[in-house]
């Protein structure tokens, strides 16, 4: 209806957001014949225990599934971590169209979408508020998303986006486990580090970004475009689109890749 304005570029997003000193900014442009193979990378290992899922919320930026990180029941490690890490919340980013939408592009392909998997590292820290102030304190896993095939796995979440539409709702969500989010390979990554792509931008992340895609369905990813940015009280109501950051400067970093 005409109360919602189409894909209003969200303020947060316009242009790179300058952080002093930021010289490990994320998201970035992976060159994969710029990237560096380092045979000391193993290979990931996730334990998701799907009953530590707890609710889906709309926190204006995107839409997250939060997990019960009290104790260490959803953990990763392994790939190019040397602790673990519990497994927070995973969100995503997508555009107004299939064209763009992901926050990495691989030798600038931009793809329509892009899973985030939020980890800290609890054999240092006891809460992810300390561990997001501290270098290499988080690891997020990136996963790219292309339109084809349904995806199964996301259908219970999409069928509970309607419920949160607006921003600060919230929606119990329970028994899901995000590995079915991962692709088949999980082998095959580039690993830099880095920093959040939305405020506090802090420079806490070990990126573990996958090479293998997982596929949704364009009716799935326009179910993503139906939230809104703006609370329901608001009186001009923003399609949820294009919740992305802009690439940020390499700044002399090297991407390692977990194979050649
Ligand atoms: N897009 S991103 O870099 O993966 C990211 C992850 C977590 C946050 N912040 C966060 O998790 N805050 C506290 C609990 O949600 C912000 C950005
Ligand atoms: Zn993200």
């Amino acid at each position: 209806s005409s109360k919602y304005v189409l894909s209003q570029m969200h303020p947060m997003w316009q242009g790179p957001l300058a952080v002093p000193g930021g010289d490990r900014q994320s998201p970035i442009d992976i060159v994969v014949r710029k990237s560096v193979f380092d045979s000391q990378l193993k290979p990931l290992v996730t334990d998701y225990d799907p009953d530590t899922c707890q609710q889906i919320w709309n926190n204006g930026y995107s839409f997250l599934v939060e997990y019960d990180d009290t104790t260490d029941k959803s953990t990763l490690k392994g790939g190019p971590l040397r602790d673990k890490f519990r497994l927070c919340q995973f969100h995503f980013h997508w555009g107004e169209s299939n064209a763009w939408g992901s926050e990495h592009t691989l030798d600038r392909r931009l793809f329509p979408a892009e899973l985030h998997l939020v980890h800290w590292n609890s054999d240092k820290y006891s809460l992810f508020e300390e561990a997001v102030m501290e270098d290499n304190g988080l690891a997020v896993i990136g996963v790219f998303l292309k339109v084809g095939k349904r995806h199964e796995g996301l259908q219970k979440l999409v069928d509970a986006l309607p419920a949160i539409r607006h921003k600060d709702s919230v929606v119990e969500f329970n028994r899901f486990n995000p590995a079915c989010l991962l692709p088949a390979n999980t082998d095959d990554y580039w690993t830099y580090h880095g920093s959040l792509t939305t405020p506090p931008l802090t420079e806490s992340v070990s990126w573990i970004v996958m090479k293998q895609h997982i596929e949704v369905s364009h009716d799935q990813l326009a179910v993503f475009r139906s939230l809104l940015f703006t609370s329901a009280e608001e009186e001009v109501q923003k399609s949820m689109v294009n919740n992305f950051r802009v690439q940020q400067p390499l700044r002399g970093r090297t991407v390692r890749s977990s194979f050649t």
